[in-house]
């Protein structure tokens, strides 16, 4: 059973078209991955699906509530965690919670008893009595989150919830994640510009660039399509901006990238011909010191439908 249905949605801001009729479907008990680089729409679509701004074309409905037409019954299924902390620096995590506990309605047993599973769930125990503004990061993030499942959500929305977070916050959020959807069946959307992350926690991903679909389905789907190529790592010694644009213009490499460690990865295809990047690379003075294939990577995937890296 579909839990959201974003139908038709396009937003402009004044001239620009920031969403260009987005379409999705997310599946109860899901975690559903929504990426794509800085400014691709992400927020502004979450905003929409939140009813905190208008779309200009399209609906959403939550649950089977329109968010326009029903915004109290739509929004009383939605935890949202936006990307701007919004906690209460000067009392402590404990009270946070008590306080926006019983924001929700919550009270007594009930209200302690929540307390204490999300502190729990975000690993937020040890340091319940602190002062938010002496905790990290990370910590606070945490918080956010946890104030955010306090109600129990039918569906949880985190808008990039590990930009600046520790490791260890990151596991803690990733864990957490894992535990509520298992555990609560609770239906997860995760926006993020890290494909890594959201190829580790989430079953179906939705690819956004410049406010348009670029391609939408589980981890095997997205990966067939660049299946039918080749993914070649080259570890050089003596790289340099030159070499990497020879090896662009090789006939058939579809694209490159190059880490800051001097390890270039080109996506080939049939007509690739190892001969000529080797050439490549003794005309430019480098060396190689390992050549090897590999899967490609949802990031990969990225780079070859658009053509850029998620994070430029
Ligand atoms: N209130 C606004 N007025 C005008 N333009 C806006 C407004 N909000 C967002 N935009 C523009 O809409 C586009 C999409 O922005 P959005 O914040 O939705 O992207 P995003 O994918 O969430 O990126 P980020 O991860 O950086 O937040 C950007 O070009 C942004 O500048």
């Amino acid at each position: 059973m579909s839990i959201v249905k974003v139908n038709n949605i396009s937003k402009r801001f004044k001239d620009k078209l920031v969403l260009d009729n987005i379409n999705f479907s997310v599946n109860e008990g899901e975690i559903f991955g929504l990426i794509g680089p800085n400014g691709a729409g992400k927020s502004t679509l979450i905003n929409i699906m939140t009813n905190l701004i208008l779309t200009n074309n399209g609906s959403v409905e939550i649950n089977g509530f329109d968010v326009v037409s029903n915004p109290v019954d739509a929004k009383s299924c939605i935890g949202l965690v936006p990307q701007e902390l919004a906690v209460i620096e000067h009392i402590t995590p404990y009270d946070n919670l008590e306080y926006f506990g019983a924001l929700y309605g919550l009270k007594g047993k009930l209200l302690k008893s929540r307390i204490n599973e999300a502190l729990e769930i975000s690993g937020l125990e040890d340091v319940k009595k602190k002062k938010v503004k002496k905790l990290s990061g990370g910590m606070k993030r945490r918080l956010n989150i946890a104030i955010a499942i306090l109600n129990h959500p039918k569906l949880l929305i985190l808008d990039e919830p590990t930009v600046g977070v520790d490791p260890q916050s990151r596991n803690h959020i990733f864990n957490f994640i894992k535990k509520i959807s298992i555990e609560q069946n609770t239906t997860v959307i995760y926006t993020s510009h890290y494909m890594e992350e959201v190829e580790h926690l989430c079953s179906r991903i939705f690819i956004i660039d410049e406010g348009k679909e670029i391609a939408f389905g589980d981890k095997d789907y997205l990966k067939s399509l660049v299946y039918t190529n080749t993914k070649l790592v080259f570890e050089i010694k003596n790289s340099s901006a030159e070499l990497v644009f020879s090896m662009k213009n090789l006939p058939g490499v579809l694209s490159v990238s190059e880490d800051s460690s001097c390890i270039i990865s080109l996506i080939i295809d049939k007509s690739f011909n190892l001969s000529d990047a080797l050439i490549s690379v003794e005309n430019n003075k480098a060396k190689i010191t390992k050549i090897f294939y590999e899967e490609p990577s949802l990031e990969d995937v990225f780079l070859n439908l658009t053509g850029k890296n998620l994070r430029d």
